[in-house]
């Protein structure tokens, strides 16, 4: 059976964050508010761009301005590879996840046409069977329909299908939607957001994960798992 393998994309496969970054302190600058650390930044990221904006402006005490969605976005789209990388060690370990025989599919909660902007940016439009995109469906993560979808516009089937994240949504979306997960230590979450998933402390970890993953009982899909 086709093996799936459906990774998170911002602080899973790439360190998007000193671009998002600068594109969010260029939009506070234009608002003439004051500009945000990286490390706030980190915690504004999982939920994707419309939460991100609202928890910026939250954090400057004001109220959501989706007026400023468009603006951001632009500029985002931009310039999201001028800083942003694959981390390091990646790049092999998708080599030979392929080689090995695994389809590979990006489930993000980023906006669908930057994610697929930096994937080109970055050399990795053919590597991804599917793109799930964060406005891609009518749903996103943690909701598990965004999940099966993506795995579905890759041709997989849940019961050969791992998801690979590094936020609570990812573990939520995957466990939910009957899948199992692997964390990744390297990303932007807290270390309780593995909630007893299996940990890659770093790329090099994750194809014996994976396989493990696949070889072990399977989880009920989130629903059915409390009856
Ligand atoms: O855009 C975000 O907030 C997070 O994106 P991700 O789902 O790829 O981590
Ligand atoms: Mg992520």
């Amino acid at each position: 059976m086709q093996r799936t393998v459906i990774f998170d994309l911002d602080g899973t496969l790439v360190d998007s964050r000193p671009d998002i970054h600068a594109a969010l302190n260029r939009l506070m600058q234009a608002r003439g508010l004051a500009p945000f650390t990286l490390a706030e930044v980190t915690r504004f990221i999982g939920d994707g761009v419309p939460v991100l904006l609202a928890r910026a402006f939250a954090a400057r005490g004001l109220p959501a301005d989706p007026t400023a969605q468009p603006a951001f976005l632009a500029d985002y789209e931009a310039h999201a590879a001028v800083h942003t990388k694959l981390f390091d060690g990646m790049a092999a370990v998708l080599d030979g996840l392929a080689a090995e025989g695994w389809a590979m599919a990006v489930c993000t909660n980023k906006p669908e046409k930057a994610a697929r902007l930096l994937l080109g940016a970055l050399g990795l439009d053919g590597r991804f069977a599917a793109l799930g995109g964060g406005d891609s469906f009518p749903v996103r993560k943690p909701d598990p329909a965004h999940v099966l979808a993506t795995l579905a516009a890759a041709g997989g089937t849940p019961g050969a299908a791992v998801m690979v994240g590094d936020h609570h949504n990812d573990i939520a979306a995957g466990r939910a939607a009957g899948l199992p997960v692997v964390y990744c230590g390297w990303g932007y979450g807290l270390p309780e957001m593995a909630e007893g998933a299996p940990v890659a402390d770093g790329p090099a970890a994750l194809p014996a994960l994976l396989r493990q993953a696949l070889a072990a009982p399977r989880p009920q899909a989130g629903p059915s798992s409390s009856r």
